[in-house]
């Protein structure tokens, strides 16, 4: 078995363990990144008869105030970034469409509120920019509303807003510390929501680019498959041909697969908590179309069965044949429905019924549909009874983790980028 040395070893090729691949080789460190398969993990773009669809809608939220941005100035990273038109965005209330309050003008448009209601509801924004509003971790937003006693309007808009950034059916059960801290970044940024034109491919190009231009080595098709131990530190990485041994290693697997790789080591136990936690998990069904169908939207949310379409391709012409049209359906679930036939074959037919509503002529237009049923959006989902897991654990030296499983800010792929960074510079200033 042959043995390879590095400063540090990253394990899992995802957006986490890229941006940590990246930042660590810009500073000088002599980097390894070992991914099973191929680079990008769920930030995956697939290629099917012309158009390129994007796990997602790769939406960065927070542009402005995102750790994606901080990557950007410091490694020199080329990002499109297509800002999202908020006055383009919808709610869809059954017999009636209406702005959704993304901004302040959204905000006085919206039909969800009326008179007293709005000036209560942007009286809650602005305590919480003013972080006069913090929420609780004790409480959740369920709790926290019945505690202020929130009018059923009020409550009705933050739940929806909740529903419709947080991919989830059930809102209700999200620590109102986190609704809070979320909702003060989106609401204090000049940027709410930007996708990257290129797609997710167009960003894992940039990540490969500054590993390799700082001689960082990146191995795909290559499984980690056990940790070597010394009493406290980790020694190395193991794959079936191989040993890659570091003086600091950052794991980026999700918790389901470190329980694997800890096996048998004093960290399983301390792993299976995290493991066991639900993910957040939605039904995608997107379809690739001949040509534009043009509406004056390009996103609207289904309020009422928790279904959101994105015209991405509106944004990023680089997706689609030219002429064509990329629209992108996801579906939210309860937990109960998760793993349901029957539950996921009706959200598809809504998914169906919302294309038939709003892009009129769309099965004509059909040249490609991707569908997933278990389409896993953020590894824990923020409920009151699942945290998130920390960066590193006390009294492993030189062990971190990053990834949309762990600590950090914001969510989804912010969670990846935002724990990538900690952990490196936890690393850089030891
Ligand atoms: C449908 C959908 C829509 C989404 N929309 C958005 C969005 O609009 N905006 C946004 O910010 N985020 C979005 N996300 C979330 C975003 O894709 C994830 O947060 C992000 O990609 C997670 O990256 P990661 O590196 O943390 O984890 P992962 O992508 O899970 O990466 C883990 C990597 O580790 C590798 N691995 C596992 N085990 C081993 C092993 N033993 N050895 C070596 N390698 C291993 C895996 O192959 C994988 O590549 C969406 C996700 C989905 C599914």
């Amino acid at each position: 078995m042959t043995t390879n040395h590095y400063d540090v070893v990253i394990v899992g090729g995802g957006l986490a363990g890229l941006s940590a691949a990246a930042y660590l080789s810009s500073k000088g460190k002599k980097v390894a990144l070992l991914e099973r398969g191929s680079l990008g993990g769920r930030a995956v773009t697939l290629k099917l008869k012309g158009f390129n669809f994007n796990f997602g809608a790769h939406a960065i939220y927070g542009r402005d105030t995102s750790i994606l941005k901080t990557f950007e100035k410091e490694l020199g990273l080329h990002i499109d970034w297509q800002d999202f038109n908020p006055n383009k965005a919808k709610y869809d209330l059954g017999d009636d469409l209406t702005a959704v309050p993304a901004n302040v003008q959204g905000l006085f448009r919206t039909k969800l509120l009326k008179g007293l209601d709005k000036v209560l509801f942007t009286f809650e924004i602005l305590k919480t920019m003013l972080k006069m509003e913090t929420g609780h971790p004790h409480l959740s937003i369920q709790k926290w509303m019945e505690k202020k006693n929130v009018s059923e309007d009020v409550r009705e808009m933050m739940l929806t807003l909740a529903s419709s950034n947080f991919f989830t059916r059930e809102p209700e059960k999200i620590p109102s510390d986190v609704f809070f801290t979320y909702y003060r970044r989106l609401f204090t940024t000049n940027k709410p929501v930007a996708y990257i034109g290129g797609g997710w491919q167009a960003l894992i190009n940039e990540f490969v680019r500054v590993i390799e231009a700082n001689n960082g080595t990146i191995l795909t098709k290559t499984r980690v498959e056990a940790f070597r131990w010394e009493n406290d530190r980790v020694i190395a990485a193991v794959t079936p041909d191989a040993e890659y041994t570091a003086d600091e290693f950052v794991c980026c697997i999700p918790p389901k697969e470190m329980v694997k790789v800890f096996k048998d080591t004093k960290l399983e136990h301390a792993i299976e908590q995290y493991a066991s936690y639900e993910p957040t998990v939605v039904v995608v069904y997107d379809v690739g179309l001949k040509q534009r169908i043009d509406v004056p939207y390009t996103y609207v949310y289904d309020k009422q069965n928790n279904i959101f379409i994105t015209d991405i391709s509106y944004y990023d012409t680089t997706c689609v044949p030219e002429g064509g049209q990329l629209l992108q359906a996801t579906a939210y679930l309860r937990q109960s429905e998760v793993g349901s036939k029957e539950a996921v074959e009706q959200r598809k037919q809504e998914i169906e019924q919302l294309y038939d509503k709003h892009f009129p002529g769309w099965r004509e237009e059909l040249v490609v549909p991707r569908v997933s049923t278990r389409a896993v959006v953020q590894e824990i989902k923020w409920t009151m009874n699942q945290k998130p897991m920390p960066i590193f654990l006390p009294d492993y030296r030189n062990l971190f983790f990053a990834g949309d499983w762990c600590e950090g800010q914001g969510q989804l792929s912010e969670l990846s980028f935002s724990s990538a960074y900690e952990a490196s510079k936890l690393i850089l200033e030891k």
